[in-house]
């Protein structure tokens, strides 16, 4: 007889089929007796490439085919970047599950080789995140920051052809594709604290689907699931998308986090970071108070400036 087939869906991109690639990997090493196999999906994101990811508005543009697929049952599990994963998934769709988590800093990747320190108002900076954007500005506020779009092998293209002297992106999506050596240095959290779930891989199911849920649960990193989850909790309390200048830094050493939260003006101009200490149990409940704290300390402010324009 022959065994069953479980489908992940994922994105075409290189680093998208890595991670799917990955996961597929470490399911079949959990359950030799399952057969599964990739699916790809191509997403908004995928397709739109002129236009600068903060204003075509972030719900779900590289999630939104894929959970579709889901719910047609096309598909049976979808792998994403949990970065890329909007707090309020679907009704009926919950993350799986995460597989431990990678490098969580950004890269600084310069044409010739200078590190950030040596760039000047000269210079062009390549990215599209108002996260990475305003906390560069607040770094050195004569910095150049250009937009730019595309997925890694195409920045790097772009640089070289001209279009920047550095770019900034994730460290976890270089690493995985091997292209370590373009690496110029890595940026340390008090130059850029990364993005929230960076570096972390997450699977998400039908929440109804009860075959599912176990097998996803073998290949889990707990320590992963519960500061990626605080991080999505700040984050929903910001009320904050992929798309506004916030960040979140979880520092694990055995059942203890430090989880610091960041939240920037557009201009660089005010930077607001908080910290808090507390027990991986108690993570999440602990972020929701950062979150209040940092509101409270002007976010609350900045937030409010930034989402009128980006909803435009
Ligand atoms: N925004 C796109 C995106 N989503 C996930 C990654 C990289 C992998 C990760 O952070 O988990 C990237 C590229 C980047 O930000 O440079």
């Amino acid at each position: 007889m022959k065994n069953k087939t479980i489908t992940i869906g994922t994105r075409g991109s290189k680093l998208a089929l890595w991670q799917a690639e990955t996961v597929k990997a470490e399911l079949e090493k959990a359950h030799p007796h399952l057969n599964f196999k990739l699916k790809i999906i191509k997403t908004k994101g995928d397709k739109i490439l002129d236009v600068a990811l903060s204003k075509i508005g972030d719900k779900g543009l590289f999630t939104k085919e894929i959970e579709q697929a889901l719910y047609d049952h096309k598909i049976d599990l979808a792998v994403h970047s949990l970065k890329d994963l909007p707090t309020e998934l679907p009704e009926d769709l919950i993350i799986g599950g995460m597989l431990t988590r990678a490098e969580v800093r950004d890269v600084f990747i310069s044409k010739d080789g200078r590190k950030l320190s040596e760039f000047t108002a000269k210079d062009k900076i390549a990215t599209s995140s108002l996260r990475r954007k305003s906390q560069l500005l607040h770094y050195n506020p004569e910095l150049t920051i250009v937009d730019i779009r595309g997925n890694v092998e195409t920045r790097l293209k772009k640089m070289n052809d001209g279009h920047c002297d550095a770019l900034i992106m994730a460290g976890a999506g270089i690493l995985r594709l091997g292209y370590d050596e373009v690496i110029t240095e890595f940026l340390e959290s008090d130059v850029i604290i990364p993005a929230v779930s960076q570096g972390a891989i997450a699977i998400e199911i039908r929440e109804d689907d009860e075959s599912i849920q176990p097998l996803i649960d073998a290949i889990t990193d707990e320590t992963t699931r519960l500061s990626t989850l605080a991080e999505r909790s700040l984050l929903r309390e910001l009320e904050g998308g992929c798309q506004v200048p916030v960040g979140c830094l979880s520092e694990v050493a055995g059942d203890q986090i430090k989880i610091t939260g960041m939240v920037a003006s557009l201009d660089g101009k005010t930077r607001i970071r908080e910290s808090v200490e507390c027990s991986l149990d108690e993570a999440s409940e602990k972020a929701i108070e950062l979150a209040q704290t940092i509101l409270n300390a002007g976010g609350k402010t900045i937030l409010d400036s930034i989402r009128p324009a980006s909803e435009e």
